[in-house]
């Protein structure tokens, strides 16, 4: 495939005796956007955790610009700062501001000049609307804030692929439109790659070059995101838009 980034073959993952993902296969390219949707329990967070190293994992191989993913290798440890990854929960120090909460990653892990980055982040913040809120604690946001200023933790890294794990599921609704505008510039302006787990079918449907679905462990479509709204191809994927009210 050309330009890929990702590709992840005959993945196999156990926990103890659990069989969870069943020879997964699937590839992306540089600046696709894929949505992973499935029903609850199908693997959606397994398989996002196994591609950034978060999860060992027993068969298969998963490469990430054409090498190989060994969690426990460091020389993973390193290319693993090029995958930024959000998840439900913020997991932003509540001791720290959010200009600190920030910084940590690129000055202390990346090395990288303070002020540069200071800079940098003053940028980022600006494009979510929450600079104002650089020198606040995190306990003085509303949970959307937060999500955004992960977001915001996140793209500092200068990541060249990002996963989002259900990142509006604890949102309140009010809140969830702002963060999911932020995903989606990421999309139409920094032509990020992406790969999207959402319970948000009409985000996905707007966001999602393909869509991979996901049931009991195993792919059971990966089709091209207009068409899986529309005519997805297995029944399975059928009722499951059904459950969601699409
Ligand atoms: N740490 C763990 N130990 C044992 N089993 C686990 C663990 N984490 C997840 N599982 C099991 O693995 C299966 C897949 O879980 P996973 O969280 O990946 O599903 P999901 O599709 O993300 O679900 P949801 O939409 O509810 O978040 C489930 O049966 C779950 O109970």
């Amino acid at each position: 495939m050309a330009n890929e980034v990702l590709k992840v073959e005959h993945l196999e993952k156990y926990y103890q005796k659990k069989h969870v993902l069943h020879d997964i296969n699937f590839s992306i390219s540089k600046g696709e956007v894929i949505t992973l949707l499935g029903p609850s329990g199908s693997g959606k967070s397994t398989l996002i955790r196994c591609l950034n190293g978060l999860e060992d994992f027993r068969n298969g191989e998963i490469t990430f610009e054409n090498k190989k993913v060994v969690p426990s290798e460091k020389n993973w440890q390193q290319l693993r700062q090029k995958i930024g990854m959000v998840f439900q929960s913020y997991d932003l120090f509540p001791n720290l501001t959010v200009l600190d909460n920030i910084m940590l990653g690129p000055t202390k892990v990346q090395k990288r000049n303070v002020e540069e980055v200071k800079k940098e982040i003053d940028e980022l913040l600006e494009k979510v609307d929450l600079l104002d809120y650089k020198n606040a604690y995190p306990r003085q946001l509303s949970g959307g804030q937060k999500q955004r200023i992960a977001i915001v933790r996140a793209l500092a890294l200068h990541p060249e692929f990002m996963l989002f794990d259900e990142v509006t599921a604890s949102l309140d609704p009010e809140m969830v439109r702002g963060v999911l505008n932020i995903i989606q510039d990421l999309a139409d302006q920094d032509d990020m790659t992406m790969i999207i787990v959402t319970h948000e079918m009409n985000f996905a449907q707007q966001i999602a070059d393909r869509v991979l679905f996901l049931k009991d462990g195993s792919i059971l479509e990966d089709t091209p995101g207009k068409k899986f709204f529309k005519d997805p191809t297995t029944d399975q994927a059928k009722e499951f838009l059904q459950s969601m009210d699409f």
